[in-house]
């Protein structure tokens, strides 16, 4: 939820529009109980500007009382609405410590409906005082408790106001005026699942990765390791026959010109360390056992590029990245050029695993859910920038489940390929693109 919200944000929604709406839509489900009284008991965040808003539309239907954490509100948001409150009908009683709440028990006993604005997707672990007396009373009145969003842990609500999207089973969804576009693409929103790396962080927290690749062409595994690196892999270890010229990337080097079944042994030593394989790139015809033996053992891969010429056992969890040509020899389908159908097919395919399509606008699908991403620029035609997504997918696999990671991955390449082409233009190269990956992934941390 929080994904789609930022992401409406960025399409130029704001905060306090879906604010109103949400609010707007509370005041209608408390109006329907026919209140002479209502208590609105509102939290510091987002969720206590939701119940400020439903208070600023019930004032004129009769008595309305806004319990709420203060002096002051805590939020831009929360101060606005508050702002708004303060010249109209509504009692505001701002609460400082549990005896400050307990001196409000009256309106507890009188109220007719009572609104949980207390906690809503930002609440972490149990509620803390004064906020908590206000749930104890809540629990020991008569009446209907109406939650807004999610109920606050601890509250028994009688009815839970959903905003876009019911978080539980019991919930009524309400429309606030997000945008399918907001939930359909990708967009900033996906960053935030991006996880932070704590202070105390160990050498190898950022995930461990390994590149298998090279043959017929050698810089591919090398693009995908540095997709990798800059994605946020603290070990980057590439097995190929082809030589791997940089010192942030452990190379392990492989004899011969392509992989074969005489180097089993070696990747399936890498493989077992790694978190996640990221397998195909510039390997050529002639090393599918390689690869069969790879899907078989790897806890985690990105399969990319010759890994997708043959159907491949179903491993444990997968992103494939395929452009429509290997997607059209990976299922025999050839994809139509209407993006709903495209999505049709994608989702199909994607049963035993996780596709990324890379294509002008690139599909995600587990099998189930479908995201399209179009960020990018024709300049990414350039050789190599494949290569590299599929490096930054395996970087992020290590801590986001497949469709997550292939979606934040899709979205983070092709905004660092519109930075690397807005100075060089369609002379830019799959190495200018690199560099603007930690900009464009971890910039908004
Ligand atoms: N982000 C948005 O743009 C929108 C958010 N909306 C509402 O905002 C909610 C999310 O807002 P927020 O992210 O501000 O988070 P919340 O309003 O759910 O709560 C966060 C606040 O509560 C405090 N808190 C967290 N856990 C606590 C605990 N256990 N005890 C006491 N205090 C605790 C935090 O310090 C923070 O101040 C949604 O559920 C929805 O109701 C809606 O207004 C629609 C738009
Ligand atoms: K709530």
């Amino acid at each position: 939820m929080r994904v789609i919200e930022e992401n409406a944000m960025a399409l130029g929604l704001s905060s306090l529009q879906m604010m109103e709406s949400a609010g707007r839509a509370l005041a209608e489900v408390v109006r329907g109980y026919r209140p002479e009284n209502v208590l609105i008991l509102c939290g510091k965040g987002n969720n206590g500007g939701d119940g400020m808003v439903a208070a600023r539309y019930l004032q004129h239907d009769g008595e309305v009382h806004v319990v709420y954490p203060g002096p002051e509100g805590k939020t831009p948001e929360t101060a606005a609405q508050l702002q708004l409150l303060s010249h109209s009908a509504v009692h505001l009683h701002p609460v400082r410590c549990t005896s400050d709440v307990l001196a409000l028990r009256r309106l507890f006993e009188v109220a007719d409906v009572i609104v949980d604005a207390i906690l809503g997707t930002g609440g972490s672990g149990s509620l803390r005082e004064p906020l908590a007396a206000c749930a104890d009373l809540a629990n020991e009145a008569a009446v209907p408790v109406v939650a807004a969003d999610v109920p606050t842990p601890g509250i028994r609500a009688t009815r839970i106001v959903a905003f876009h999207r019911p978080k539980q089973d019991a919930a009524e969804a309400v429309d606030i005026g997000i945008p399918l576009e907001a939930e359909c693409f990708t967009g900033p929103g996906d960053l935030t699942l991006v996880p932070g790396r704590a202070s105390s962080a160990h050498k190898g927290a950022g995930g461990e990765v390994l590149v298998v690749g090279g043959g017929p062409y050698q810089g591919a595994p090398y693009l995908a390791a540095l997709g990798a690196l800059r994605g946020g892999a603290d070990l980057v270890r590439v097995a190929s026959t082809a030589s791997i010229p940089m010192p942030d990337l452990i190379y392990e080097p492989l004899a011969g010109t392509h992989l074969a079944e005489e180097h089993l042994e070696t990747i399936l030593r890498l493989v077992d360390r790694a978190d996640v394989v990221v397998c195909g790139m510039g390997l050529g015809t002639e090393s599918h056992a390689v690869v069969q033996a790879i899907a078989e053992n790897a806890r985690r891969a990105v399969f990319d590029a010759d890994a997708l010429r043959h159907p491949l056992p179903v491993a444990r969890e997968t992103i494939s990245t395929p452009h429509a040509g290997e997607f059209a020899r990976m299922t025999g389908h050839v994809l139509p050029d209407d993006l709903a159908a495209r999505a049709r097919s994608v989702r199909s395919a994607a049963r035993d695993g996780t596709i990324l399509l890379k294509s002008p606008v690139d599909i995600i699908s587990d099998g189930t859910r479908v995201r399209f991403n179009r960020t990018g620029t024709p300049a990414m035609t350039v050789g190599g920038t494949g290569d590299v997504l599929a490096g930054l997918a395996g970087a992020l696999f290590c801590h986001l489940p497949a469709f997550e990671a292939a979606a934040v991955a899709a979205y983070g390449n092709g905004r660092a390929g519109m930075r690397a082409a807005g100075g060089r233009g369609n002379g830019m190269a799959a190495t200018d693109l690199v560099e603007y990956i930690p900009a464009e992934v971890f910039g908004r941390r």
